[in-house]
């Protein structure tokens, strides 16, 4: 069965905050797939991510930081949950005693996904002075990564989704 979406533990350093909300919707893309295995829906609806990149894009300037980081930003994290989904997906298929019984509601789910959007910007703003392409912000990245794979006990399929999930942050 899925982990349910819970709280990350606390990610070391000052993109550790961050970090945390990252990997909380990582498990979110958990229950996603949870709600669409064995229905046909297909992983990818290009229209919702449209809508989430133009509201974010619109959000970041209002907040005042860069519309077109903050949308690659969240691309990538769109582009996580698909790492996610496509291997919970492939895990299912070949071993379906493994496959959740029960199946969330994506509407429910997707109001997750805007609430974790809404804190996501929040922490951009306060680590916008330390994204830039430093030394210090790799090493920062590094650090709350790594200490997240250990304190979520992340598995192989998650930690390549963190990966992928902090691509551009520095
Ligand atoms: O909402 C969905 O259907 C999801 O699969 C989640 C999500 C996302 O991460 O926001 C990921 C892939 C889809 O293409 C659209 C959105």
């Amino acid at each position: 069965a899925p982990r349910q979406p819970a709280p990350a533990a606390a990610a070391a350093g000052r993109l550790g905050p961050l970090t945390d909300l990252v990997v909380e919707r990582l498990f979110v893309g958990d229950e996603v797939a949870a709600a669409k295995f064995g229905t046909g829906k297909p992983i990818d609806d290009p229209a919702r991510e449209e809508q989430e990149l133009a509201e974010v894009r619109e959000r970041a300037g209002a907040l005042g930081i860069d519309p077109e980081r903050t949308a690659r930003f969240f691309r990538d994290q769109i582009e996580a949950s698909k790492v996610v989904q496509r291997g919970l997906f492939a895990r299912w298929t070949a071993h379906p005693g493994e496959a959740p019984t029960t199946r969330p509601d994506l509407a429910v789910i997707r109001e997750e996904l805007d609430a974790l959007t809404t804190r996501l910007l929040d922490q951009l703003v306060a680590t916008e002075p330390a994204r830039d392409a430093s030394i210090a912000c790799r090493v920062s990245a590094a650090e709350a990564a790594v200490s997240a794979v250990v304190l979520d006990r992340l598995d192989a399929l998650h930690r390549n989704a963190l990966r992928t999930a902090l691509h551009s942050l520095c």
